[in-house]
């Protein structure tokens, strides 16, 4: 019996292009500016030394370390130091309005029921905590931070590796099998089975019509037999 969900952010309850068309080029435009003015403060330091770290340039200059993490948004490539810092530069673009949370409405609904029903709601996403607080902060429908127990990002491990989701449940009080793990992402359910969750596939905007995991095409499909 499930007790609790935990959710993956883009392509699930959020449309991919909100990640892709808004958010990235943003991050794009402001990172060289924002990494330049804040070398001395130190969660960015952290992530400038994480960036020379995963290249094995630990001379690195700020120009080889900046080029890097473009390149990293260009190839929507999951790395920490560049989530981290997506979520420190995302933060004034929600704060001036230049744009709010994208979040499907049918997703914005079911999570409110299952809340109201009793289930624990979780957040799985490669964006950082901060990206991910920020998101549900400045939402479309306000403020729904309420809603979540707990928040998870590739500080317990990369997505598609069994042991983030081992790593996840040893923080929750529940059993692998009493979570339902929500995503558009086969290799991530796959990693999530394997780890002992219940799965379940958001396949939105036509994209394919089967799957090896149970799947559904947005959350008004979703039924009672998907919590048993
Ligand atoms: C928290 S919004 C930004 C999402 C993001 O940066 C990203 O890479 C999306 O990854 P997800 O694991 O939510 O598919
Ligand atoms: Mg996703």
């Amino acid at each position: 019996m499930i007790k609790a969900l935990l959710t993956d952010i883009e392509g699930t309850i959020t449309r991919i292009s909100f990640v892709k068309d808004v958010l990235f080029p943003y991050a794009a435009q402001q990172l060289p500016a924002f990494v330049r003015g804040h070398t001395e403060q130190p969660e960015v330091a952290e992530q400038i030394s994480a960036v020379k770290a995963e290249i094995n340039e630990p001379n690195a200059d700020i120009d080889t370390v900046i080029s890097t993490l473009l390149t990293w948004i260009e190839e929507d490539k999951k790395i920490t130091p560049l989530k981290q810092l997506q979520g420190l530069i995302w933060q004034t673009g929600y704060e001036n309005g230049d744009f709010t949370g994208h979040l499907y409405p049918d997703a914005y609904q079911f999570l409110q029921q299952q809340k109201q029903a009793g289930q624990q709601l979780y957040v799985y996403s490669s964006g950082s905590v901060k990206a991910q607080h920020l998101i549900f902060q400045y939402s479309d429908f306000g403020d729904i931070r309420s809603l979540f127990s707990d928040y998870f990002d590739t500080k317990v491990g990369a997505k598609q590796a069994p042991s983030a989701y081992e790593n996840i449940i040893t923080q929750l009080p529940f059993n692998p099998d009493e979570v339902l793990f929500l995503s558009d992402v086969v290799a991530e359910l796959d990693a999530a089975k394997t780890a002992g969750l219940k799965t379940l596939h958001l396949i939105r905007d036509g994209q394919e019509s089967s799957s090896k995991h149970s799947y559904i095409n947005d959350f008004s499909q979703f039924k009672a037999e998907h919590l048993a």
